[in-house]
């Protein structure tokens, strides 16, 4: 479209595709279709929650169980019955969405969230040369940002954060925040107890006075009275468990002392007699829940150590008692609310132990389940700014482009901050073909494991293809022949030096993804030895960047910064403000204030005290909108 053409010319003209009909897709198809955009089309694979009908406001309790894309179709016509809305019930991964079928708009608008999704999309605009409009909103926090092929960087271009993880010690040691409890109650005590018993796990399983046997302390003797056996547990590891660290005087040198707890300080004995007796009239077919059983019914208050032992006594009973057949193959799910007990009483009770103050079943939940409440106005202001964005693609202003961040300034009254995009990063190696470098031990790591941990779980590849020089040495997808499947297989468990074509140190392995039509050169780079702690997947991609800024702080454990992390499942939001480098000081500025790091903090269980906040002593250019975004007001900071 020219760059003359009206806004309104361009609107009417124009053909867009929404990925998304969740928080933020359900307000921009209200804005598109008020806008006046007559042409839109639809994915979203999910269907309606009722947790979704307090921000997703084209949704109504009726349509629970119904497809989101049909539903807000539906919703959306009634007040502009003329236009043409096109819904997918599908997974935008699917393979009919291929480059042609993206090739069919003029601008494509997200509203996922998740990654992986995102980076899959990002690839089809590249392929199809079409212009996509990023964006994600965490609570208050949220960013639109722009990706043209050739004028501006991809969704890639700048490193995506890993998810945050703990240093074991500290998880099993020595927590200093609330977030530690919760991972060691969930990942640790609650896998131990409820999941696989074949999983490695690095809660402690043997007794002091029984240290040479192989009896596990958390197995439940058939004849063992469950009373007993909850009691036991309890004592086992916030008593016992404690006893044993503290004898290790070196650790607690220059830290607070846990306290051990028990279960006869912590509750009197007639207590725990009539614990969960109370309530004689729990409905049988409701799902157990302690906090049910024993009368507790407020998520939101912070119960004392006596209540969080009780509620931990009676979840653990009720497991037992009522989810035996699951006990073995559970996974600590947000949205089971036993569970949910479960994990926050166990956490509470040893944040009392390390002086950690406690926490409510409410946060508690948000902390286990990475949750960061949805804010609906982020959403209806970021899905806002998308259309603002899409105008000016679809006008083809690209000198007007701009990368907007949402974020919550109450000192300096900024809400919105909007920036110039990027170019695109030449050594991106999605959208500039910028050969990766692998190291790796060629002699004993398998094909599989590269595909897996590397070409599918950090490349992002769907469907790859794998060529050393002329030889493919593997290919996934439907239409394969059985020799060929058969050869495939055989591959995988192949060392690299081994396959038909040798990878060896210095060999470049090209990868593709026919679908996504992406195509990257690997250069092999032969390691013997790999440190376990710091690369326990034996491999290390250079030019792909799980971007962890690190520093080591005096205790000599490694944190890191808000900027590396975040969780698959948030929507992408701080962390990508800070991965884009050039912003990195502004940014720290711009969160001086508490509120924004605590915003971070909750956003990705981040340390915020790690965090380098860099003073600023120069003029950053920083600029903010005054009042209207659309008039491109804009204003230098102090
Ligand atoms: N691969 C995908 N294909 C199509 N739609 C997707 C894909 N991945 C995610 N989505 C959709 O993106 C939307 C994201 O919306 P949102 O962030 O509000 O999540 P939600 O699942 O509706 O809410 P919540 O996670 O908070 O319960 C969801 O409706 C989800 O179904
Ligand atoms: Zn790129």
């Amino acid at each position: 479209m020219s760059a003359a053409a009206s806004s309104e010319e361009a609107v009417k003209a124009s053909k867009v595709l929404m990925v998304g009909a969740g928080g933020i897709g359900c307000e921009l198809l209200k804005t598109l279709a008020l806008s006046g955009f007559s042409d839109i089309h639809i994915i979203d694979l999910d269907t309606i929650e009722v947790s979704n009908l307090n921000r997703q406001f084209l949704f109504r309790q009726s349509h629970v169980g119904q497809s989101k894309a049909k539903v807000a179709r539906d919703a959306v016509l009634k007040f502009r019955p003329n236009i043409n809305i096109n819904p997918y019930h599908a997974n935008v991964k699917d393979s009919h969405f291929n480059v042609d079928f993206f090739k069919q708009f003029n601008v494509v608008l997200n509203g996922l969230d998740n990654l992986d999704a995102r980076r899959h999309v990002n690839r089809l605009c590249l392929a199809a040369d079409v212009p996509l409009v990023e964006s994600g909103t965490t609570g208050f926090l949220g960013q639109v940002t722009v990706h043209v092929k050739g004028k501006t960087e991809c969704y890639e271009c700048q490193p995506k954060p890993v998810p945050k993880s703990y240093p074991v010690c500290t998880i099993t040691n020595t927590p200093s925040k609330f977030v530690h409890c919760i991972v060691w109650a969930k990942d640790l005590l609650f896998a131990k107890l409820f999941g696989d018993k074949k999983q490695d796990n690095d809660l402690n399983v043997h007794s002091k006075d029984d240290t040479s046997s192989k009896t596990d302390v958390f197995e439940r003797s058939v004849d063992e009275d469950l009373e007993q056996y909850t009691q036991r547990i309890y004592d086992h590891v916030f008593g016992y468990n404690i006893e044993v660290a503290l004898d290790n005087k070196e650790t607690w040198k220059n830290r607070r002392k846990p306290n051990p707890i028990y279960i006869r300080d912590a509750l009197p004995e007639d207590a725990v007699q009539q614990n969960g007796r109370s309530q004689d009239h729990v409905n049988e077919e409701q799902d157990p829940s302690a906090m049910v059983s024993l009368g507790l019914r407020n998520t939101q208050e912070i119960w004392s150590l006596a209540d969080n032992s009780r509620v931990f006594l009676e979840a653990l009973k009720l497991f037992f008692d009522k989810r035996e057949k699951e006990i073995g193959s559970l996974i600590f799910d947000k949205d089971d609310q036993l569970a949910v007990e479960f994990v926050t009483a166990a956490a509470n009770i040893r944040a009392s132990s390390f002086g950690i103050p406690l926490h409510s079943l409410f946060e508690a939940k948000g902390v286990a389940g990475n949750i960061v409440h949805a804010v609906a106005t982020t959403n209806a202001i970021i899905a806002g700014l998308i259309v603002i964005e899409a105008i000016k693609v679809l006008k083809g202003d690209y000198q007007d482009y701009r990368m907007t961040y949402c974020l919550e300034h109450p000192a300096r009254k900024m809400l919105l901050m909007p920036v110039e995009p990027f170019e695109p990063s030449k050594s991106c190696y999605v959208c500039s073909e910028t050969p990766l470098v692998l190291e790796v031990n060629t002699k004993t790591t398998k094909l599989r494991e590269v595909i897996e941990k590397v070409i599918k779980g950090k490349l992002g590849m769907n469907l790859p293809l794998i060529m050393v020089g002329a030889t493919l040495v593997f290919e996934d997808g439907e239409d394969l022949e059985e020799d060929e499947i058969a050869n495939y297989a055989l591959n995988l468990e192949k060392v690299l030096a081994e396959l038909p074509a040798p990878v060896l140190n210095g060999t470049m392995v090209t990868v593709e993804d026919l679908h996504q039509e992406l195509k990257c050169s690997i250069n092999i780079k032969h390691r013997d030895e790999f440190d376990e702690e710091k690369e326990p997947d034996r491999m290390v991609l250079v030019g792909w960047s799980g971007p962890v800024d690190k520093q080591t702080t005096s205790n000599g454990e490694t944190k890191s910064v808000p900027s590396s992390s975040n969780t698959e499942d948030v929507d992408g939001t701080a962390e990508d403000i800070s991965a884009t480098s050039g912003m990195k000081r502004k940014l720290n500025e711009i969160l001086e204030t508490k509120e924004n790091f605590d915003a971070l903090e909750n956003l990705s269980g981040v340390d915020s005290s790690s965090a380098q906040v860099v003073e600023d002593d120069n003029d950053d250019g920083l600029l903010m909108f005054d009042e209207d975004p659309r008039q491109s007001k804009k204003k230098r900071l102090q």
